[in-house]
């Protein structure tokens, strides 16, 4: 494989949509992309930024406002339907209609562009087919009819079909859309591992952010004004521009931790929080949730200390010289609740650590 040139790249790209021959809406411009084999990368905005517009262009099935795309080199807008399926296949989110095939008979449906309509398929191409069902974990329904199917395990067939295909490049929008969270792992873990071990280019849309910064080695992240900045997660985060993409009131990216936090409807006292990490994480995000606010000691009405006391987790604060002890978060919570009706925590104390 030329790993001097991409696999697919964009050329001053502009997608959107015409009406009556006009364009009426345009929802990206500028757009200079690539994707390289053994990349694994995770399209990421907020809805309507444009991402499947993005997908569907990017795979042929709606043409450009401007600009170029290549694919291995050539352009996309001279391929064949039959040249362009044989380099890259596209996995959408939404149901199509199946008809009463089987999932074995879908998934090999995959093989069409090397074998044609008619073409019977060769060992080589079964092999291909079961290898897609077992890379999937989709062999246990492979005789079954995809209507019969969850939306869930739909989605993993039709990653199966993608597979099966053989491209060197694989476009899925949105993936994850049904899954469960161990099954968005896996899909994730899957794509990943693909990405690597068969040096496909991979590009999917998705609104798992979480699973997006731990997994892809580049960020194409699209904001609602069609502005595309791409990176490596961990650059994009550390520059500020996840946060600014997915900026909404109500809750705000924290960049040491790498979460979302939501803000409380209403400003509560300061707290400070001292002892075991692991806890204090959880508990900083139930006070959060709560309306207190988490901060030094010298602002804070009390200190509360997370440890754990013989392996079991235990909370302790000192108030008025009353030591308060609590085995869970929810009878921490409910206490500080209590305090806070009783404005008792509008007087600052000291508290033992
Ligand atoms: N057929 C259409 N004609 C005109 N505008 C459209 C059409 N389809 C979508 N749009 C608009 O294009 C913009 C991008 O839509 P798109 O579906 O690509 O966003 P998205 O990022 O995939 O959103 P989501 O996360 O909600 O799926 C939106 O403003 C949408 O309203």
């Amino acid at each position: 494989m030329d790993q001097q040139q991409p696999l697919l790249s964009t050329k001053a790209l502009t997608i959107g949509y015409l009406r009556s021959r006009q364009v009426s809406r345009t929802v990206a411009k500028s757009l200079d992309v690539s994707l390289w084999a053994g990349q694994l990368v995770c399209l990421l905005g907020p809805n309507g930024a444009g991402k499947s517009t993005l997908m569907r262009t990017l795979a042929g099935l709606q043409d450009p406002l401007g600009g170029q795309i290549f694919v291995t080199g050539q352009e996309l807008a001279q391929l064949s339907p039959t040249a362009l399926a044989q380099k890259l296949s596209l996995v959408l989110a939404e149901r199509v209609d199946t008809g009463n095939l089987l999932v074995r008979e879908l998934v090999a449906l995959g093989r069409t562009p090397h074998t044609g309509w008619f073409g019977n398929l060769t060992i080589s191409d079964h092999e291909q087919v079961q290898n897609a069902l077992e890379m999937t974990e989709t062999l246990g329904f492979a005789h079954r009819r995809l209507h019969e199917l969850s939306d869930g395990e739909r989605q993993k067939v039709m990653l199966a079909r993608a597979l099966a295909q053989d491209t060197d490049l694989i476009l899925l929008d949105e993936p994850t859309a049904h899954l469960d969270l161990p099954n968005r792992v896996e899909m994730m873990r899957l794509l990943h591992r693909l990405s690597r071990q068969t040096q496909k280019a991979i590009l999917l849309s998705t609104h798992e952010l979480d699973l997006a910064l731990q997994t892809a080695d580049k960020l194409w992240l699209l904001d609602a004004n069609g502005h595309l900045a791409v990176g490596a997660p961990e650059d994009l985060v550390l520059t500020g521009a996840f946060e600014i993409t997915f900026a909404k009131e109500g809750f705000s990216f924290d960049r040491n931790t790498g979460t979302f936090t939501m803000h409380a409807n209403e400003i509560g006292p300061t707290l400070h929080l001292t002892g075991d990490e692991n806890l204090l994480f959880w508990t900083r995000r139930a006070l959060y949730r709560e309306g207190f606010i988490v901060g030094p000691s010298n602002e804070a009405v009390c200190t509360i200390t997370a440890s754990n006391q013989s392996g079991r987790a235990t909370w302790q604060y000192t108030m008025n010289g009353h030591d308060s002890v609590f085995f869970s978060i929810t009878d921490l919570l409910a206490s500080l609740q209590e305090l806070k009706n009783n404005s008792v925590l509008t007087t600052k104390s000291v508290l033992k650590q």
